[in-house]
């Protein structure tokens, strides 16, 4: 046990009884400090300090640079005001104490640090690495379908926090969230859009309105059937979110396709990790060619097929648009066979049939699509079809879900 370890040169400890603390994290009572054990130990270059069933190896350079006294940081901007290049970066706490709920840390220039045991938990390394960034829900077509997700009324959704949230967190956790009885035209979808998020406009404008006149020199606007894919995989920073709203359809077909990238992914980690870390790791172009009518584009993004954050593995982007892969020349030849496997193991999660979740979209019905993650087709169609949306930033939909008290 923690308390019983041996040869240890400088330590502390505080709290409680180990019986307590160990039951209160059992049963997940982070919330009460007061029953957590804890106990320090200094090293060469770091504190080990055990809080609850915590281990955090806390760097002194990190403990000097993220205090929060107030010459250190400024708490009305949340903006650090430490000049951290002016700290040695061999600097040793001169004394460390520990009470029930607070390290307190005296700096050689006498400086005192004090750091909430919470804090620590919540803000270490150690702490955030058992948390996951984005609590998901993965989904194929049953799941999806079993969980009877509801739509959102538009006047709840414009109108009530309680329908933005609702609509928020559905959204987050599945990657896809539908608003109903939306006036069917481009204006009602724009402030729908703006009741979310900042319009990020690109080469196709800002609120987009397309049908299958080739007016653009890509597939989307034909009568063509278009697979599974997320889109603008050729810009650095593909759309964080699409929006889409059928506005007229006089024909036959044209359903659209859902995929949950990530649930494919998982498959594929699943099955063969060796894939999963191979698509994970090997950079492609994706490039945009436009020369039809007036437009002229030449856009190229680069990126891994399957984006994980470095310290926990945890995926955030997948890249994934066969039509709109660029020549890859980004790979040496031993590298290119085995990416061709993965790739085709990634496909095969994301061609099953129980992954498919499809969907016609009706005038009154627009859908939010997470292009980080969720796979969007169509089938092929007949007749006129008029399709309207926008691309959303990222960052300010997740910004506008964190202001509603959601985790994103
Ligand atoms: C949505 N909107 C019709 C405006 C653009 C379509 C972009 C199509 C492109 N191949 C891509 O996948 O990014
Ligand atoms: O026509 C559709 O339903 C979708 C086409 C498409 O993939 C797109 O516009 O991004
Ligand atoms: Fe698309």
């Amino acid at each position: 046990m923690w308390c019983q370890r041996l040869a240890w040169l400088l330590r502390g400890s505080c709290g409680r009884r180990w019986p307590r603390s160990v039951a209160a994290l059992a049963r997940g009572h982070h919330t009460a400090p007061r029953s957590l054990r804890c106990a320090w130990q200094l090293h060469g270059d770091h504190l080990e300090l055990r809080y609850g069933n915590t281990l955090m190896r806390l760097d002194f350079v990190w403990l000097r640079d993220h205090c929060r006294s107030a010459s250190c940081y400024n708490a009305k901007t949340n903006q650090r005001s430490l000049d951290t290049a002016s700290v040695d970066l061999a600097i040793r706490p001169q004394a460390v104490r520990v009470d029930e709920s607070t390290l307190f840390l005296t700096w050689p220039d006498g400086h005192v640090t004090r750091y909430g045991l919470e804090w620590l938990l919540k803000n270490s390394y150690e702490g955030q690495k058992k948390q996951v960034m984005h609590p998901r829900i993965l989904w194929n077509a049953e799941i999806y379908r079993q969980a009877q997700v509801p739509s959102v009324d538009c006047r709840s959704f414009l109108e009530t926090d309680e329908g933005l949230k609702e609509f928020l967190q559905n959204f987050l956790l599945y990657g896809i969230a539908f608003v109903e009885n939306v006036a069917p035209t481009k204006e009602d979808t724009e402030i729908l859009a703006e009741r979310i998020s900042i319009i990020r406009e690109t080469i196709y404008g800002r609120m987009w309105y397309f049908t299958s006149d080739f007016s653009r020199g890509d597939t989307a606007y034909t009568k063509l059937a278009l697979d599974r894919h997320t889109d603008t995989t050729y810009f650095q920073e593909p759309c964080g979110i699409q929006v889409f709203h059928c506005l007229k359809h006089e024909g036959t077909g044209g359903r659209t396709l859902l995929v949950d990238g990530f649930h494919a992914a998982e498959q594929v980690l699943r099955r063969a990790p060796e894939h999963f870390e191979l698509l994970s790791r090997v950079p492609l172009k994706h490039e945009y060619v436009e020369n039809v009518g007036g437009c002229h584009n030449h856009m190229i993004g680069v990126g891994p097929v399957l984006n994980v954050y470095p310290w926990n593995n945890e995926l955030y982007l997948i890249r994934y648009n066969n039509y709109d892969r660029a020549v890859i020349n980004t790979v040496p030849h031993d590298v290119v066979r085995r990416w061709y496997h993965a790739h085709r193991a990634l496909t095969t999660e994301l061609r099953r049939p129980e992954n498919e979740l499809w969907v016609k979209l009706k005038p009154g019905k627009a859908l939010f699509v997470d292009n980080w993650r969720v796979l969007h087709g169509r089938e092929a169609f007949t007749g006129y079809r008029q399709l309207c949306g926008c691309y959303l930033t990222r960052d300010d939909v997740l910004n506008t879900a964190r202001l509603l008290g959601l985790q994103a």
